[in-house]
């Protein structure tokens, strides 16, 4: 599935209103639509702290069908052969991992190309919409693919069946897993040790941000096309909640992305390497195995060198202890305040695009180059202010100079800055794991109780993963200082 880039959700998404003056021409709209659209409930996202908040259920939208539901699978498959989809080897069943997926139903081979997707059956930024008149305005205001896909599943759902996708929509979950439903106390209570807390956060608010820059530029001004009971904070949050578990970036359509219907019934696995995109002489979306498969096998599909903090952010699941080779646990590091040089020291990081406080990621494997020149810039002492700036440069992941720097005299001191963020993180989580036993929230009605623990089960198991890559780290450390020093290059 698509690389949930954070850019793609910054500020910049619309142009500045001075530039929408400038390109906004005259369009005559149709009057109130021929068809009548499904109201969506109103409600918005909490990015407060209060426990009320997190005792409430969130409201889900009036489409799409429960998580694990196979109702409207049927419905869905028979569509999509009635229109073009050719016969398949793989049928939507209820599966072990991943609740609903694609099951072998003969003998697949190793090195086998499935699905073939038409184009017609796939969703993309120039896909026809129900009302014209809205994908015109949206056009005029160059809104970008994310937020306009976001726009155009809305609009398409709120037209129920006379939507060309209403069976496609009707097999989507009406509340995808995802961080985003995730209220502020939950994010601060479950996931305080990860770093994953601040990624979430950033995400909630930039949509957030985005669906009020939409309202505000857009939406507002057009209201009988985007009226605000079916174009409102929840129903983006569940459009982003899809496209961040299901969009897909085709490499060979340059990078394009898409909704594919049945690709994205394909559930991931850490243990396959392949991946989705389109292909050229078969004019379809594709994959090929890279096992085989028996009758009766759920299928999967690689989303990417993932970490497991990373799937949990987009996807709302976290693979089995120990079984994600691309795992990874993103550790905060800063220069101290105490430090003599400390200005000279945040002048050159500055200069590369870095700050006082970096955030770098730390694998089974070993941790990037860039973290150790970081770390001995942080370490060294003024008789070496002439190595500040090769340091800061080979800390940035911005240049493309040498970042293979040695510096034998301080290494055991940068190794040991290291090891310190390690230790200082592990007790955060250690305090987390022995504390989550005994910890609640306000819960008042079963519905919550699980939810609460469904919640405290991923973050257990996250927290639990990230500390056995820092707990691995200081370990191969004790054991032998010199040997993190080599498996930093295989990074
Ligand atoms: C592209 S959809 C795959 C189809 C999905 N299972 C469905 O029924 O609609 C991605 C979602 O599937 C689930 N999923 C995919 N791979 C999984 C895995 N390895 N373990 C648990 N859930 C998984 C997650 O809920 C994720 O957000």
């Amino acid at each position: 599935m698509a690389e949930a880039c954070r850019i793609i959700l910054n500020a910049t998404f619309l142009p500045s209103l001075h530039s929408l003056h400038k390109t906004h021409k005259k369009v005559s709209y149709s009057q109130p639509f021929l068809h009548k659209r499904h109201p969506a409930i109103q409600c918005s996202i909490s990015t407060s702290s209060d426990t009320k908040a997190a005792a409430k259920v969130s409201e889900t939208v009036p489409w799409g069908c429960d998580i694990d539901s196979l109702e409207n699978a049927e419905a869905l498959q028979k569509w999509l052969s009635d229109s073009g989809l050719p016969p398949q080897k793989m049928a939507i069943q209820k599966v072990e991992v991943g609740e609903r997926g694609l099951v072998a139903l003969k003998n697949i081979r190793k090195g086998e190309m499935l699905l073939f997707v038409p184009p017609s059956l796939v969703i993309a930024a120039d896909s026809e919409w129900s009302c014209p008149e809205a994908g015109e305005v949206l056009k005029q205001y160059s809104v970008p693919d994310w937020p306009l896909l976001a726009t155009y599943l809305i609009s398409e759902a709120s037209f129920e069946k006379s939507s060309r996708w209403s069976n496609y929509i009707s097999a989507l979950p009406r509340q995808p897993y995802s961080l985003l439903y995730w209220t502020r106390a939950e994010l601060d209570t479950y996931l305080e040790a990860s770093q994953i807390r601040e990624r979430a956060i950033e995400r909630i608010t930039n949509v957030t941000g985005t669906y009020n820059d939409l309202r505000l530029r857009i939406f507002s001004k057009y209201p009988h096309l985007f009226p605000e009971e079916v174009f409102n904070m929840e129903t983006f949050k569940w459009s982003f909640g899809i496209l961040f578990s299901r969009l897909v970036r085709l490499p060979s359509m340059d990078g394009r992305v898409a909704l594919v219907p049945w690709a994205d019934m394909l559930n991931h696995s850490c243990e396959v390497e392949t991946f989705l995109d389109y292909d050229k002489s078969s004019k379809g979306v594709v994959f090929t195995t890279d096992r085989p498969y028996q009758p009766g096998e759920q299928v999967f599909i690689s989303y990417g060198r993932k970490s497991n903090g990373e799937l949990l952010l987009s996807y709302g699941f976290v693979p089995r202890e120990g079984t994600n080779p691309s795992d990874s646990v993103e550790l905060s590091f800063s220069l101290k305040k105490s430090d003599k040089c400390y200005k000279e020291k945040l002048a050159a990081l500055k200069k590369h695009g870095l700050s006082a406080s970096q955030c770098f990621p730390l694998q089974v494997t070993g941790w990037p180059l860039e973290l150790m020149a970081y770390a001995y810039l942080a370490v060294s002492p003024p008789s070496m202010s002439r190595q500040f700036e090769e340091m800061a440069a080979a800390a940035s992941n911005k240049t493309t100079t040498n970042k293979n720097i040695t510096y034998p005299d301080i290494e055991e001191q940068a190794l040991q800055f290291i090891l310190d963020s390690c230790e200082s993180s592990i007790s955060k989580y250690t305090k987390f794991l022995q504390a989550s036993g005994s910890m609640d929230l306000d819960v008042t009605s079963p519905k919550q109780l699980n939810r609460r623990l469904f919640l405290k089960q991923l973050a257990v198991d996250l927290c639990s993963s990230e500390r056995r890559i820092l707990f691995r780290a200081q370990y191969v450390k004790k054991k032998n200082p010199f040997f993190f020093c080599s498996m930093i290059l295989l990074i």
